[in-house]
Formats: structure tokens, sequence, C-alpha cells
């Protein structure tokens, strides 16, 4: 189990180090276009699995946009207190 801030500091430290084998380095790699794609496919999973799946899937797809989310956060080098500070 891991927080939003703990995925984030997580995935920094990945971007920061690069191990072998990272698919988050992979993703970095791939661009910010690409980041954002994955943002779209994911939202759009979890608009799907609102309407037709149960709240565990839910949950998954969620978490997964979450993490595509912070991907593209770390791809343009925006942090948590950018966005933070809009909440
Ligand atoms: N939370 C996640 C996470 N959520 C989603 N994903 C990735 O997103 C994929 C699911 O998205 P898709 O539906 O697009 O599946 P897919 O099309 O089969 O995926 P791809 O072939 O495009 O990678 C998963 O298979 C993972 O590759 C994640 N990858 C990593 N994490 C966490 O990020 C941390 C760092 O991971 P690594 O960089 O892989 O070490 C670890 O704590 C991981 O648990």
């Amino acid at each position: 189990m891991k927080t939003f801030d703990e995925l984030f500091a997580e995935l920094a430290e990945r971007a920061r180090t690069r191990p072998a084998g990272s698919g988050t380095v992979a993703a970095l790699d791939a661009g910010v276009h690409a980041q954002g794609k994955k943002v779209l496919e994911e939202a759009g999973e979890v608009w799907i699995a609102a309407e037709h799946e149960s709240d565990d899937r839910l949950a998954e797809e969620i978490s997964q946009l979450l993490y595509r989310v912070q991907v593209l956060m770390l791809g343009r080098g925006v942090t948590t207190e950018d966005v933070y500070r809009y909440l």
C-alpha cells in the first residue's frame, strides 16, 4: 500500500537513478506526447470501469490513471507542490 506522494517520490527516484528494466524510465524516455496518450487511455478505462465494472476493477483503473498522471508530471518537470497549490 502506498500513497500518491510516496509513489511520486518512488517514480522521481526511478527517473534519477534510471534502473534497468523500469517501465517508468521507458515511459519517461517515450516523451510527453506518449505520456499524454497514456493518460487519455487510462482515463477512458476509468470511465468504462465506472459504468460497467466492479468497485475493485474501478479502483485498479484509477490507480493506473494516477500512475500515468505522475509519469506525465515527471516528464514535464511538474511537482506535487505545483499541483497542490491549486487544490
Ligand atoms: N503503479 C504503477 C503502475 N500502474 C500502471 N503501470 C503500468 O501501466 C500498465 C497498465 O497500463 P496499460 O493498461 O496501458 O497496459 P499495457 O498496455 O499492457 O501496458 P504497456 O504495454 O503500455 O506498458 C502496467 O502494465 C504497468 O506497466 C504501472 N507501472 C508501475 N507502477 C509502480 O511504479 C513503481 C515503479 O515501477 P517501475 O518503473 O516499473 O520499476 C512501482 O512501485 C510500480 O508498482
